[in-house]
């Protein structure tokens, strides 16, 4: 037998959170399930598995279960980096289209309120998000991704002069937008460990974090940082990637090394965390970005490299959400 107490905790972690804490009244428990997104076998297997367990509990003879099919909010996945300019908006933009190649329903957030750069990436400049309801709807982007950052609501080239707070609101209004029937929302973190990083794993629970890092120690350093802020959050590490290894040049194809190599991996395998891959120092990596064209939308070596890491995090995504 099994006391209900124990009984709501493995609930959550059996429904990935869709159930109201489960009620006994004479005998019968009664749990509502949102079953929004989930397919007819997923539905009868989460609901097998609920009923077996709840049966377990003292005094439960019967168990009610009432599917809703109320809208989920998006899963968040942040990518964060200790340090600035490594490489965590080229990778989030690319992140968000790999995953959308890997089938899942992806939306995109661009957090860094005092340095947004997503609409530039993703091709999205000069459009207004519209209001419904006193929620933001997010913009569309070429690549098919909808999203939302500080610079669609800004004048291009003003610099915000606000507070911590007001920037925290900001943050709010863009995660808590209409994404309708996204289900995992990509957030591209600011650099650091203030405010806002405190505010979104306080507030809007990332379902997990990805970790940018160029190989070299300082910058490693910084990461270890920013991982240390979602461990303590109880927000789980999917784990790191190198940006800016290896540099082939254009011209004589001789390779080296300007910021050291494999750092990430060891600091990877030292921390107990997966290592999920390395993106090239490469000028088409820069180029096709500034001009709005992620390579991950395209095909090619670059776009494979950002594929082989989507496709761990879809996986990841969808082992925790299964
Ligand atoms: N793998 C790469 N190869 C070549 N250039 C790259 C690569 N990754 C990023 N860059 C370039 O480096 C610069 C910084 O990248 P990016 O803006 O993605 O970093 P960031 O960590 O988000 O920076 P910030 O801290 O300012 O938000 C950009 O000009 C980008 O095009």
């Amino acid at each position: 037998m099994t006391d209900i107490d124990s009984f709501a905790a493995r609930l959550h972690a059996l429904t990935d959170g869709r159930a109201s804490p489960p009620r006994v009244k004479d005998g019968v428990m009664t749990i509502a399930l949102d079953v929004g997104g989930l397919g007819e076998a997923q539905r009868e297997g989460v609901s097998a598995a609920i009923r077996e367990g709840a049966l377990t509990v003292e005094g439960v003879e019967d168990v009610r279960i009432v599917m809703t099919a109320e809208r989920r909010a998006p899963r968040i996945i942040a990518v964060a980096s200790g340090k600035g300019g490594v490489g965590k908006s080229t990778l989030s933009a690319n992140l968000a289209i790999a995953l959308q190649r890997a089938g899942m329903r992806v939306g995109l957030v661009d957090a860094d309120i005092y340095g947004p750069s997503q609409a530039k990436l993703m091709a999205s400049e000069g459009r207004k998000p519209q209001a419904r309801e006193k929620k933001m709807i997010p913009v569309e982007s070429l690549h098919g991704v909808p999203m939302l950052s500080m610079a669609h609501l800004v004048e291009p080239g003003k610099a915000l002069a606000w507070r911590g707070p007001m920037a925290g609101n900001a943050l709010g209004q863009l995660v808590d937008a209409e994404w309708g029937d996204v289900d995992v929302l990509v957030v591209d973190m600011p650099p650091g460990t203030g405010d806002i990083q405190l505010s979104m794993v306080q507030k809007h629970k990332p379902m997990g974090a990805l970790i940018v890092s160029t190989p070299q120690d300082l910058a490693l350093i910084d990461a270890a940082r920013a991982i240390s802020l979602f461990e303590q959050a109880q927000v789980p590490v999917i784990g790191l990637v190198e940006n800016m290894a290896g540099y082939v040049c254009p011209h004589c194809g001789e390779a080296s090394d300007p910021f050291g190599h494999g750092g990430a991996e060891i600091a990877a395998a030292e921390m107990g965390l997966p290592f999920l891959g390395r993106i090239p120092l490469a000028i088409d990596i820069r180029r096709q970005s500034d001009a709005g064209d992620p390579p991950a939308a395209g095909d090619g070596p670059h776009a494979n490299a950002f594929r082989a890491i989507g496709e761990q995090v879809a996986a990841w995504i969808r082992d925790r959400a299964a």
